[in-house]
């Protein structure tokens, strides 16, 4: 649906030029899902700004539902435009206008006659949950609501893609999820696709299939969200997740850990879930079959992108033959096994 090959785009000429994006290849298939993160200045909302032509890249094209954008002129912009709805940070409303002359205002600019403006409208503001507040004006309303109206707006012209700004930084923890979940609810409802941008990676684990992380304008890595969480290579991939996954070893385990298989001591290792771990009640195998215990110090299991994924701490109690094979048996469900060290046990 969407399809940028090579963009490149550099603000200003010569020694004072800014090159904000680079050389970026990102391709989004139809109803997918697709989040690009990166930190302050890596070239985001310059990135997202050029699949609708808010920015001209400097270099590449953007082909969305087939349309080359950078091949159109300014004049024939607008119509092209009608299929990428975009929603902002700071929301973007008319403050002079009521909710519902908001969501109209792109169909009045159509052209569409006033009963089915009206029609519409209405249906919209049903989706969004806002059929109580036609009537309000954007300073009456709360955060989220005001970025409903924005999504309502957006989705007036029927588009097939929808470009979203950072569109929840602005928002508290709880209205991020509940406008997160409305996004994912119109994504799997209307089939659309949404392209968005930010610098959070829960908002990426809690709707989008996939990711793409981009630094200093170049595309540093992309992949499934699934996949990424367990596979990410860089370290700033692995950065961004642990953002979001606490899995420090405790205190009190650090001071027994030691490198070397000493007497006694029991492996701690930290499992790693993806999208290929074969489902397995593995504690209970663990320990009736392969004669393990295991003690549990942490886990963050997730289902994002269709699939569970995530990680765990565990120590594992039992003869070294014993774990070695309950480590195997791991590796053959496709858990990531990785050895910590061996923790000693209290004096
Ligand atoms: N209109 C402009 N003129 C000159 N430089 C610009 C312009 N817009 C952005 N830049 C520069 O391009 C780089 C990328 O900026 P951009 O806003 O795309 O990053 P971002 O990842 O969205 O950052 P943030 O999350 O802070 O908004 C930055 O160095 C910025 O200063």
């Amino acid at each position: 649906m969407i399809k940028l090959t090579n963009i490149s785009k550099r603000y200003g000429e010569g020694d004072a030029a800014v090159h904000a994006v680079r050389n970026i290849d990102l391709e989004v298939a139809t109803g997918q899902i697709m989040g690009v993160i990166g930190e302050s200045g890596a070239g985001k909302s310059t990135l997202i700004r050029c699949v609708n032509m808010l920015e001209r890249p400097t270099e590449g094209s953007v082909i969305v539902d087939g349309q080359d954008l950078t091949q159109l002129s300014n004049g024939e912009l607008p119509s092209a435009r009608r299929n990428i709805g975009m929603i902002f940070q700071h929301f973007n409303l008319l403050a002079s206008r009521t909710v519902f002359a908001n969501v109209a205002l792109p169909l009045e600019l159509a052209g569409m006659d006033k009963a089915a403006i009206k029609q519409r409208v209405n249906e919209l503001l049903d989706l969004v949950g806002l059929s109580h507040r036609a009537s309000a004006y954007p300073k009456e309303l709360s955060g989220g609501q005001k970025q409903r109206v924005a999504i309502a707006r957006a989705l007036a012209p029927k588009p097939k893609v929808l470009l979203c700004d950072e569109a929840t930084s602005a928002l508290d923890p709880q209205t991020t999820q509940s406008i997160l979940g409305l996004l994912k609810d119109i994504n799997r409802t209307l089939g659309l696709t949404i392209l968005l941008i930010t610098h959070e990676m829960h908002v990426v684990k809690s709707i989008c299939d996939r990711v793409a992380i981009i630094n200093n304008g170049e595309l540093v890595e992309q992949g499934d969200v699934a996949w990424f969480f367990a596979n990410a290579r860089t370290e700033l991939a692995r950065r961004f997740i642990s953002s979001t996954i606490n899995l420090d070893i405790p205190e009190e385990y650090q001071q027994r850990l030691s490198a070397e298989p000493l007497t006694g001591a029991l492996p701690l290792v930290r499992l790693g879930f993806t999208g290929e771990t074969v489902d397995t009640p593995l504690i209970s195998i663990l320990s009736r079959d392969l004669g393990v215990d295991v003690t549990i110090l942490s886990a963050d299991i997730e289902y994002a992108g269709g699939v569970k994924f995530g990680f765990m701490l565990a120590e594992l109690d039992g003869q070294p033959t014993q774990t070695q094979a309950a480590q195997a048996y791991l590796q053959d469900h496709k858990i990531q096994v990785e050895l910590l060290g061996y923790v000693r046990r209290h004096d």
